[in-house]
Order: structure tokens, then C-alpha cells, then sequence
């Protein structure tokens, strides 16, 4: 029986700088959608971390998330719902994919509990589907950005793979997460094929998964566990792959509660 559930689709990385790679990917997509419904998520740190150099500005990481000064939230959101986000909206309608460009409180599609450790950052929290759903059933691409603000309308910045994750669960979609590595990797620099909650946590506790993978790590297995469902984490550089990827084959790491 085919897959009818939305396909929940994380960018980042170097792929969101890298036109050619980028359009070939949105190339897979464009089959990809003529099965089902499709739902682009996108990140772009290392263009934040360009723009607020470029500004001026420094900028650290804890925990793998950007702390976030307030001051510095209009040259993040002006980074990635802006240029990324449009210039990823550009490529996917010149690939036939009849994107919508949003951000992740549009349609109040997420609420947004705050981390105030770090600045202008929030935990999303899946909210209201209505436009999302309205979107895909009209046949159109919605493409996130993970902006959101809270009450007052001050901008919060919210880490993609979470505001991926967040997406999912709301849509009950499928997650596949799109990275510059393979996938999760051991010590030995090799993709682990299958990861289990227990086994996450053994190589979170002996340091073997660190910083950004982290919080990929969290995100998955948060989804995996609401949706009782296994994520992919893999990379972006065989696009080919991603379409036996939905098909169940194997390709990066499976990650699944267990
Ligand atoms: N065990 C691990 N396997 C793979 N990557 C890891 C691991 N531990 C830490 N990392 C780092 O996490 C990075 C992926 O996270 P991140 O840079 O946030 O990705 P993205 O920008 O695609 O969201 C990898 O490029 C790598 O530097
Ligand atoms: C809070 C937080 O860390 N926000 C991220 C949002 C972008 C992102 O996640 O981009 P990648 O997926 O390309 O890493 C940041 O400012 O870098």
C-alpha cells in the first residue's frame, strides 16, 4: 500500500549554499510530491553565522543551539526568513513544486516555550494544523522557516531540525532529516544503520554524538516516540537515495524508540 502521509523534509547544512546540489535534490522532490503530500523545513546557520559576522556581530553555540541576543534577532530573521527562505522558495517553484514560503508561527501553527539560557530561543510546541493542511491538500509546498515570536511579536529563534520535528508531529507526517554526513556516525567514522533510544544515549553519554547531531538526535527520538514511528537521519550529497529512503530502504540512520 502506498505512503499517503506527508513527507516532512529537513535541509541544512552546506546544501542550502550549494544551488546545483540543491536543485537536483528539489528535482527528487518534485517526484516525490507526485506520490504524496510534501512539507520543506529548511535551516541555514552558516548564513546566520556569515550575516552576524558580517554585522558585526559574535555569536556562540550551547548545547548545539545559537544563543540569541534579542539585538541580533533581526539579522537572523532577516538570514533565514528572509534571503534563505526566499532564495529556496525561488529554486523549488522553478522545480515545479508550487512552494508557499512561511514561517513556523504562521497560521499559528506552533506555540513557543522559551529557553531563556539562550536569548530569543524556544522550544516549539505543534499547535494548530488548519493552514498547513490547507496548503498541502491544495497541492502546494509549504516552505519553513524555524522564525516564530511569542505573545508581544518579539522574534524567537528556533532550531530547524526541532521546528522539523514540531511540524511532524502536528501533520502525523513522516520525518527525514538532511544533513552533511551520512548519518549518525560511530567513532570510527562509519553510519550507523539502526539506533535505538538506549543505544543514543550510550553514545551521547561517551561523547560520541555531540553539538548539532545532538540535537537531531533529540528531535528524532521526540518524534519517533509521539508518532510511534522511526526518522531518518541521512545526507544530502546521493539525492537518488532519498527516493528509496521513503520506500523503507535502507540509507543513513534509522533512528526508532525501543
Ligand atoms: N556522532 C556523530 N555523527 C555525525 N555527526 C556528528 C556526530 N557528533 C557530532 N556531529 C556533528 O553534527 C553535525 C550535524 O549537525 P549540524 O551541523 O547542526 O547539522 P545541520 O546544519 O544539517 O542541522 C555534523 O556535521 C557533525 O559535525
Ligand atoms: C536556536 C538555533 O540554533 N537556531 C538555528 C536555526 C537555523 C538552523 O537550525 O540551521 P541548520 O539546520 O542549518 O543548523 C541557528 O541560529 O543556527
Amino acid at each position: 500500500m502506498s505512503d499517503s502521509r506527508t513527507l516532512v523534509l529537513k535541509l541544512g547544512g552546506r546544501l542550502l549554499q550549494d544551488p546545483s546540489a540543491l536543485t537536483a535534490l528539489l528535482q527528487i522532490c518534485r517526484q516525490l510530491k507526485r506520490q504524496r503530500p510534501l512539507l520543506l523545513v529548511h535551516g541555514g546557520g552558516a548564513q546566520v553565522d556569515q550575516w552576524l559576522q558580517q554585522f558585526g556581530f559574535t555569536t556562540e553555540k550551547l548545547d548545539g543551539q545559537r544563543v540569541s541576543p534579542p539585538e541580533q534577532m533581526p539579522v537572523i530573521c532577516g538570514a533565514l526568513a528572509g534571503a534563505v527562505n526566499a532564495e529556496l522558495v525561488g529554486l523549488a517553484d522553478t522545480a515545479g513544486l508550487r512552494p508557499v514560503g512561511l514561517t513556523l508561527a504562521a497560521g499559528g501553527s506552533c506555540h513557543f516555550q522559551r529557553n531563556s539560557r539562550l536569548g530569543a530561543v524556544a522550544h516549539p510546541v505543534p499547535a494548530d494544523p488548519a493552514l498547513l493542511q490547507q496548503l498541502l491538500a491544495a497541492d502546494w509546498t509549504p516552505v519553513v522557516s524555524s522564525i516564530g515570536h511569542d505573545e508581544a511579536g518579539q522574534l524567537l529563534n528556533i532550531n530547524a531540525d526541532l521546528a522539523a520535528a514540531a511540524l511532524c508531529q502536528l501533520l502525523h507526517g513522516q520525518l527525514v532529516l538532511l544533513t552533511d554526513v551520512a548519518g549518525v556516525l560511530d567513532s570510527h567514522g562509519n553510519v550507523v544503520a539502526e539506533l535505538s533510544s538506549v543505544q543514543a544515549a550510550e553514545m551521547v553519554s561517551n561523547g560520541e554524538i555531540q553539538g548539532g547531531m545532538k540535537v537531531k538526535l533529540d528531535a528524532a527520538l521526540d518524534t519517533a516516540k509521539v508518532l510511534n514511528d522511526s526518522i531518518i537521519v541521512a545526507g544530502w550529497q546521493q539525492p537518488d537515495a532519498l527516493l528509496a529512503l521513503v520506500t523503507g530502504d535502507a540509507v543513513g540512520t534509522r533512528i526508532s524508540v525501543k
